[in-house]
């Protein structure tokens, strides 16, 4: 017979944003292999659910549906099954627990948008929350980072500056709601492949810092001075690895984009528009060219990981 559902909720629905890295400085690997970065954050409407509800003690499941359904694991390698297990160990009364989570993916998978790194944190809020856990905003943190370095800025969103391997967090001083246009790639990058690309192509430049000019375009609010602000140091090796993506930047920057950027490790490219109309003038035109495999238009910033229901 079924055990009997214990108290509280049925169900948890949490919303999680994909981000795009406005600035990505990268550094020399350190001892243990991650790269040193200066990166601004900042999260996008672009986002994906999770819903988590309780299963038999010590079950862990998960299904998956929607964009790159058939590229995503099911098995224990799923980020969001992951982060579910390491907060039972961490905080639960292990044995009692038991989650089955659904995930409603928007976000590319392997798109430089990250998208398991939303899941990995929609899940570790909707359990926290299902499971009634006494877990507060930095133990949740603390656990993000142990799954993967773009996990904490996704439970908080925003536009926040990342340090360390891109898990420290500073929440950017910054005006203004942007709208984006984000070219989905025909296919994934890896992004421990990109890094690798990334060291053979170049010697980093040191000090690490965010560049100036882009901080003071978000401290005023100014679009056109964000568009000519945005970089990404893992661009270079993203287009080595995908030539095809050069033309889809160029197309976006001839269209009357503000500014384009390959986004995180790609291959997602993000363009930056003066506004909604624009939005779908750039979007309607990528498309006709055929130079991606789909096309969203999305806003930021929005904030990280929340219950919607
Ligand atoms: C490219 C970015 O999306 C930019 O925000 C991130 O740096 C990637 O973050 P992520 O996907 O959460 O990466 P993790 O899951 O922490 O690490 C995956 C792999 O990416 C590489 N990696 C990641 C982050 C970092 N600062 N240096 C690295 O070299 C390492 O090979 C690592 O084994
Ligand atoms: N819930 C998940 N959603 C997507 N991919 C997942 C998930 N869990 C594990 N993965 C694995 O992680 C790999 C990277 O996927 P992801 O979509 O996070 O890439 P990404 O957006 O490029 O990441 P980032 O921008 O953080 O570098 C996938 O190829 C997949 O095998």
């Amino acid at each position: 017979m079924a055990s009997p559902l214990p108290p509280g909720p049925v169900g948890i629905r949490v919303r999680v944003p994909a981000k795009i890295n406005l600035a990505l400085k990268v550094g020399s690997p350190r001892e243990d292999g991650f790269h040193p970065l200066a990166t601004v954050y900042q999260a996008v409407s672009l986002c994906d659910e999770v819903y988590a509800e309780w299963a038999n003690p010590d079950e862990y499941e998960v299904t998956v549906s929607g964009e790159g359904t058939g590229l995503v694991p099911t098995d224990d390698s799923n980020l969001a099954i992951r982060a579910a297990k390491l907060l039972a160990r961490t905080y639960g009364p292990h044995d009692s627990l038991g989650v089955s989570l659904s995930i409603k993916k928007a976000i590319p998978v392997a798109g430089g948008l990250a998208g398991g790194s939303a899941d990995g944190a929609g899940a570790l809020l909707a359990c926290a929350v299902l499971w009634d856990l006494d877990v507060g905003p930095e133990a949740l943190a603390e656990l993000a980072a142990e799954l993967g370095s773009d996990v904490p800025f996704a439970l908080v969103g925003g536009t926040a500056v990342g340090s360390g391997r891109g898990e420290s967090l500073v929440p950017a001083l910054a005006r203004g709601n942007y709208h984006w246009v984000l070219a989905f790639g025909h296919q994934g990058l890896s992004t421990p492949a990109v890094y690798r690309r990334f060291d053979a192509l170049s010697a980093p430049a040191e000090p690490l810092a965010v560049p100036d000019d882009l901080m003071n375009a978000l401290r005023v609010g100014d679009a056109k001075l964000l568009g000519a602000a945005l970089s990404n140091d893992l661009q270079e090796a993203a287009l080595e690895m995908q030539p095809q993506l050069r033309q889809t930047l160029d197309f976006g920057l001839d269209y009357g984009a503000l500014g384009a950027i390959v986004s995180g490790s790609g291959p997602t490219c993000a363009f930056l528009v003066a506004g909604e109309p624009a939005a779908v003038d750039l979007s309607v035109a990528l498309s006709a060219e055929g130079v991606c495999r789909a096309v969203r238009r999305t806003t930021g910033p929005v904030p990280g990981a929340r219950v919607i229901s």
